[in-house]
């Protein structure tokens, strides 16, 4: 069979996402946070974790951010700056959310512009080899590639549900691979488990 291209996985895994009903998306992300804390809190203690403020039909991780932060976590969200860029800025339990782009939210501009540790990534589509689709901007691409380029080198988690993973997802050159995936069975590493965990 023909591999699928990216705009047909994405579509096609988004219409399986959008069909959960808030119930069982509600449910399926307290799993995750439950095995996202189990996994990661005590790595996490200390370090800047990002989030993101769920839009669409994504995982709601607020509830994982939250636990990790109680593990001694900080914690930042994407904001959109420009067409092509995302930055992440300190989110603090003080600190009130704006309109972040493309319907997110995000900390307004007197928060600090921070370099997380972990990134929790929402997508659209990914595979076993640790590839991913997100909603074809390469807005998390482009801000990976500029941490990579400062010497920070960020642990990718993905956060999503099962039904958004297929077969294999064709990679391009800028694509950067994932270290794990969270969904409702489990963390997953694609490689070796990451040092520290
Ligand atoms: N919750 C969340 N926050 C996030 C992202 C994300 O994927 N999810 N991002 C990830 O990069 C960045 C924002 N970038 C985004 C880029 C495109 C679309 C989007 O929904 N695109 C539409 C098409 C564009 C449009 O609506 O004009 C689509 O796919 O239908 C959303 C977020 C940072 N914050
Ligand atoms: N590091 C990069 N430098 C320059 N252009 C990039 C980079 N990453 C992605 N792009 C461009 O961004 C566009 C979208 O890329 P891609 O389809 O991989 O996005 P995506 O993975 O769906 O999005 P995201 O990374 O925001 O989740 C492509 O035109 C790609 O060439």
């Amino acid at each position: 069979m023909a591999l699928l291209t990216k705009p047909e996985l994405r579509s096609a895994s988004l219409r399986r996402r959008d069909a959960l009903s808030v119930d069982e998306r509600q449910e399926k992300s307290l799993a995750i946070a439950t095995h996202g804390a189990e996994a990661l809190s005590r790595f996490a203690a200390g370090k800047c974790v990002a989030a993101y403020h769920p839009i669409r039909s994504e995982v709601d991780v607020a509830l994982l951010a939250h636990m990790l932060e109680d593990a001694g976590a900080r914690l930042a969200l994407p904001a959109v700056i420009d067409r092509e860029t995302i930055v992440f800025r300190a989110h603090t339990a003080a600190g009130k959310l704006v309109p972040g782009g493309f319907g997110t939210m995000a900390p307004g501009e007197e928060a600090e512009i921070v370099d997380p540790d972990i990134l929790l990534m929402p997508l659209s589509v990914f595979d076993r080899q640790g590839n991913r689709i997100g909603y074809g901007a390469g807005h998390y691409d482009r801000a990976i590639e500029r941490l990579v380029a400062k010497g920070r080198k960020p642990l990718l988690i993905a956060v999503a549900f099962d039904l958004q993973e297929a077969p294999a997802v064709p990679a391009e050159a800028h694509d950067m691979p994932l270290d794990g995936v969270i969904t409702e069975t489990g963390l997953a590493w694609f490689g070796d488990r990451p040092e520290g965990l």
